[in-house]
């Protein structure tokens, strides 16, 4: 099926007391070169293998539920290819997809280990006309969704993109270097290097 979302930098936090939060560990089976991706994906007790396809805004989508055996079995696969975050899903306040009755779900995502302190956000529209008209709130900072660097597949293969404020690459130890603080973005949590 098609998955139709857009993807954005934070600009700061928002008030996340409504929202719901699952850790996610998820590692790819193909590597970058390959156009489609194969992901497979913890997120709290459940277990899913994913087919992607294409890139940008519309992208093809297949995913099953597997079990934990399953998933274990091709986990080792993924090593040196994984992101870890946590997911934050809450809702948008009525009105910023250009129907004021409509209330559109988000997906914030805060990257951990070596990926800190990347947050993202996502939105999922029903249609492309949905996604065109769409309105991001202030909380919104720069959107990513067409910027391959910020695909999480790219994101577990190459760490933090350069020359975004957010870190200059993986360091060798997979850990990644993102130690830039001139991003201008929200990292809560992130400790202080002093
Ligand atoms: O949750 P999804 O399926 O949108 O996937 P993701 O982990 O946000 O990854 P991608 O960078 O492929 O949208």
């Amino acid at each position: 099926m098609k998955e139709i979302e857009r993807k954005y930098l934070l600009a700061r936090r928002p008030d996340l007391s409504a929202a719901q939060a699952e850790a996610v560990r998820q590692g790819y089976l193909t590597v970058l070169s390959d156009s489609t991706e194969l992901r497979l994906r913890q997120k709290g007790t459940r277990y899913f293998l994913t087919q992607k396809g294409g890139e940008g805004r519309v992208r093809e989508e297949r995913e099953a539920e597997i079990t934990q055996a399953q998933f274990e079995t091709f986990w080792p696969a993924t090593a040196g290819r994984r992101v870890e975050k946590t997911r934050w899903t809450g809702q948008l306040l009525p009105g910023c997809d250009g129907d004021p009755e409509a209330r559109l779900a988000f997906e914030l995502d805060v990257f951990e280990a070596g990926l800190a302190p990347l947050e993202m956000v996502e939105v999922e529209f029903a249609d492309e006309a949905a996604a065109e008209r769409f309105e991001p709130p202030d909380w919104f900072g720069r959107e990513v969704t067409e910027d391959k660097r910020f695909g999480n597949r790219a994101l577990a293969v190459y760490g933090l993109p350069a020359g975004t404020g957010l870190g200059s690459g993986r360091s060798d130890d997979g850990s990644g270097s993102g130690s830039d603080s001139d991003s201008g973005l929200t990292s809560p949590g992130q400790p202080d290097p002093a």
